[in-house]
């Protein structure tokens, strides 16, 4: 029996067997953000710690920032300018490369990784952040850890972690009309279930997959925590090989040659032994999104909700919760729901290619009176690319807002934020209640070309209505 990519990249990292399931792993890559990281340095300090790589450390400050004026300081959440403070002293006494607000890379830590070529194949990688498993489309083994656990990873560059079960999804079929990698995830994640992924890291593989941009495939293994998978990733590939060439961080000349051959080694072998396999077959699928308070309540676009009494036993109280919060009914087409606001941006879904399939859909239009629409570029890199290609433009004229880069209203730890029981149209990943700032507020995730379609519509609407092909 072959390994699988998973096996390979855990056994070479591995630095000791602490149990028959747990071992110690070196961590060659550790992002760090300003909400996890606070107390993990603190502790540092009280034992008079360094940092024990700081060349294999980078920070970036992306949560709390507001998007509207990133630069004006203090900030008026006393909180948010605490943290900031506290990352900004911290990666200067510890000697740590920030992209802070004085630097042209600053950005959401799941975007500039990639983007600055820090995030590579057959690494291991470790962020404070659940969304951490994005970069495993480069085919690096990614986590989210905790706060405690940021500290490990600060004073020792390893974790001690239970060894994950590897289960193979195989996405088939053809890809219809107005169907991105976000309606992709949120399928999958509806088939397997919320919890479905615990105690596994997800292969995703098949033609679908392959066929993917390295964007399309970050947006993919973005929401693997969503359906309870740790870790996702997908095997690297020429494409994968093409989007790292000359990026800042990547091996040049004759060795990145020598890099490719490695990060080709390290790919599951064609026998690999999978705890697990799922095949899912897209053809014929509509546009997806979400209709209640966890991602895994997912409906296609022409599709009715679902009656509980329908719903599998153990998922009935979640489906009446989510009615009850949402006030949809049963039977009802999503359809036609007015929307109050639309978010593009995100780690899900705030790169280039999601700013062009939205603007796609926003040339020449306008958004509809009453809905507040907010562009919010995923980093300063992100927001200076789409500017060349006069995407801003595009957006502002269609009656966006066009903002900074953060995180926005994907959590709204800054001044972005729902109010009241507003209905939200948002590419992030997250629809759990009070999500986006407000306890009554109300989300819908979907891909950033459907978001463009509800902000114009003003009620959420088919984008394949919007553009021109065969369904
Ligand atoms: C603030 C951070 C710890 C959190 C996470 O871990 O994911 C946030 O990024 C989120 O998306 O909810
Ligand atoms: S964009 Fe959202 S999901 Fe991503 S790191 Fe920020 S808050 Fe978390």
């Amino acid at each position: 029996m072959g390994k699988s990519l998973f096996d390979k990249v855990w056994d070479e990292h591995k630095v000791a067997a602490l149990s028959e399931t747990r071992d110690q792993l070196f961590i060659a890559l550790h992002l760090v953000h300003e909400v996890t990281s606070p107390q993990a340095f603190q502790a540092l300090r009280e034992r008079g710690l360094p940092v024990k790589y700081p060349e294999r450390t980078v920070a970036t400050v992306d949560h709390i920032v507001p998007t509207e004026q990133q630069l004006v300081r203090p900030y008026g959440d006393s909180l948010a300018e605490e943290m900031l403070q506290a990352l900004e002293n911290n990666t200067r006494v510890f000697g740590l490369p920030f992209f802070g607000l004085d630097s042209a890379a600053q950005g959401i830590v799941h975007i500039i990784g990639p983007e600055n070529g820090l995030t590579q194949p057959g690494m291991t990688i470790a962020c404070g952040d659940s969304h951490t498993s994005t970069h495993g489309a480069f085919g690096a083994v990614a986590f989210g850890i905790g706060t405690s656990q940021v500290r490990d990873v600060l004073a020792t560059q390893t974790l001690a972690l239970e060894r994950l079960q590897v289960r193979r999804i195989d996405v088939v079929g053809r890809r219809g009309l107005g169907v991105y990698a976000k309606d992709i995830i949120l399928k999958i994640i509806a088939t397997l279930g919320v919890k479905g992924g615990i105690g596994y890291a997800y292969e995703y593989g098949g033609p679908v997959i392959e066929a993917l941009s390295m964007e399309e495939r970050m947006t993919v293994c973005n929401m693997s925590i969503e359906g309870g998978a740790r870790a996702g990733y997908i095997n690297p590939d020429q494409t994968t090989f093409d989007y790292l060439q000359g990026r800042p961080f990547v091996p040049a000349g004759d060795d990145f040659a020598a890099a490719v051959r490695r990060w080709q080694a390290m790919t599951s072998d064609d026998d690999a032994d999978y705890a697990d396999r799922v095949t899912i077959d897209i053809t014929g699928m509509a546009p997806q999104l979400t209709w209640g308070i966890n991602p895994g309540q997912v409906t296609g676009i022409d599709e009715p909700l679902p009656e509980p009494d329908n719903c599998a036993e153990e998922e009935r109280d979640g489906v009446r919760k989510a009615y009850e919060h949402m006030g949809f009914r049963p039977g009802r087409r999503l359809a036609g729901e007015p929307v109050d606001v639309a978010f593009v941006g995100s780690c899900t879904n705030g790169r280039l290619a999601d700013f062009r399939a939205a603007a796609t859909i926003l040339k020449g239009r306008r958004v509809a009176p009453g809905v507040r629409a907010l562009a919010v570029p995923g980093s300063r890199s992100v927001k200076r690319r789409a500017e060349e290609e006069g995407l801003d433009e595009i957006f502002r004229a269609a009656g966006f807002d066009w903002r900074e880069p953060g995180c926005s209203l994907c959590l709204a730890m800054n001044p972005d934020k729902l109010s009241g029981r507003q209905l939200c149209a948002s590419s992030s990943n997250r629809n759990f209640i009070g999500r986006q700032g407000a306890p009554l507020g109300r989300t819908l995730l979907m891909s950033p070309a459907m978001v463009a379609a509800a902000a114009v519509a003003g009620e959420v609407a088919d984008v394949r209505d919007f553009l021109e092909g065969p369904r």
